[in-house]
C-alpha cells in the first residue's frame, strides 16, 4: 500500500475579495521509502501541496479531492488523527529562514523537550537527544548551545534533527536550503538525502532549484501555475523532458553548456 496519496487535489484560496486556484487535480503516489522531488517557480502552488499533505492548510483554503497519509485521510480526518500523525508518520523541515526553533532555549534542551512531550522518561531523551546530533553530524558540545550560536547549516541540522524525533515514516523538506550559501545547501540536502537512505524514510524535497534535486533518485513532479506538468522516474525525466517547462528548466542549469544543450530530447524524441 502507498504511504502516500493523493488524488485530483484541488485547492483555492481565498484573498482580498478573489479565489486562487493554487492546486488544480494533482495527483501523485508515494510508496514506503520512497523519494520525490518537486520543483516549480514561485507561487506554483509547491508548498501548498506540501502542507495539505501535513494537514496544515491554512483557514482560508477550500479543498477537493484526497489525500491518504499512511490510511489517515488528511482532508476528512479529525484532528485528534491528524495530531497523531504529525512528528510521528510525517514530519516536516522548513525553510531555513523560517526556522522553529525557540532563540531561548539550547538545542539540547529544544530536542529533549520534544522527545519528552512525546513520552520519552528524561534520561532516555537525553540520550536520543545526543544519538539525534550524532545523526545530523553536529558536534556533541552543539547540545549547549543557543540557536543564534550555530552558523544557518548548523542551525537547519538541528532542524532536521527535531523533525526525525520522532522516528517518522516520511519527511517533507520545504526548500530546506534557502538562504543558505551554495556549499552549505549541497551539504544540506547531501545529509537529507544520506539519512533518507540509513532510516529507511520516504522523502518528498520541494525546490525551485531543479539543480538542487536534479541527482536524486525516485520521482520528479514539476508544478507551473497549480499544476503538475510532467510527473515520473526523475532519471527519465531529466534524460527526456516531455513539456516545455521542464526543458527550459534544464536548459538553465548552470553547467548545461552548449553542447549539452542539443543532448536533451525532444518530447517523445530518442535521447
Ligand atoms: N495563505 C494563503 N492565502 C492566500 N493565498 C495563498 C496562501 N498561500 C499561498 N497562496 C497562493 O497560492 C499560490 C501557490 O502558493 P505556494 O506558496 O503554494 O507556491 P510555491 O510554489 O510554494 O511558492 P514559493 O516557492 O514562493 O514558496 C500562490 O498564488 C500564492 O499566492
Amino acid at each position: 500500500m502507498p504511504l502516500v496519496e493523493v488524488e485530483k487535489l484541488n485547492v483555492w484560496m481565498a484573498a482580498g475579495g478573489r479565489e486562487v486556484h493554487a492546486v488544480q487535480d494533482a495527483s501523485l503516489t508515494l510508496e514506503p521509502g520512497g523519494q520525490l522531488a518537486i520543483v516549480g517557480e514561485s507561487g506554483s502552488g509547491k508548498s501548498t501541496l506540501l502542507m495539505a499533505l501535513m494537514g496544515l492548510l491554512p483557514p482560508n483554503a477550500t479543498v477537493s479531492g484526497r489525500v491518504i497519509v499512511d490510511g489517515v485521510d488528511v482532508l476528512e480526518g479529525p484532528e485528534q488523527a491528524l495530531a497523531a500523525l504529525r512528528w510521528r508518520t510525517v514530519s516536516m523541515v522548513f525553510q531555513a529562514s523560517s526556522n522553529p526553533l525557540n532563540p531561548v532555549r539550547t538545542i539540547g534542551h529544544q530536542l529533549r523537550q520534544v522527545l519528552v512531550f512525546h513520552g520519552l522518561p528524561s534520561a532516555e531523551a537525553r540520550d536520543r537527544a545526543r544519538e539525534l546530533l550524532e545523526m545530523v553530524r553536529l558536534p556533541a558540545a552543539t547540545e549547549h548551545y543557543y540557536p543564534h550560536q550555530l552558523s544557518g547549516g548548523m542551525r537547519q541540522r538541528a532542524v532536521i534533527a527535531l523533525a526525525l524525533a520522532c522516528r517518522p515514516k516520511l519527511l517533507l523538506a520545504d526548500e530546506p536550503t534557502t538562504a543558505l550559501d551554495p556549499i552549505v545547501q549541497a551539504e544540506i540536502v547531501e545529509l537529507i538525502l544520506s539519512l533518507k537512505k540509513s532510516l529507511g524514510l520516504a522523502l518528498v524535497l520541494v525546490s525551485h532549484d531543479l539543480a538542487l534535486v536534479r541527482r536524486m533518485e525516485g520521482d520528479l513532479a514539476v508544478m507551473l501555475g497549480g499544476k503538475i506538468v510532467e510527473y515520473g522516474p526523475l532519471a527519465r525525466l531529466m534524460a527526456k523532458p516531455g513539456h516545455e517547462h521542464l526543458r527550459t528548466l534544464i536548459a538553465a542549469l548552470p553547467d548545461f553548456g552548449e553542447a549539452g544543450r542539443d543532448k536533451v530530447a525532444a518530447p517523445g524524441g530518442g535521447s
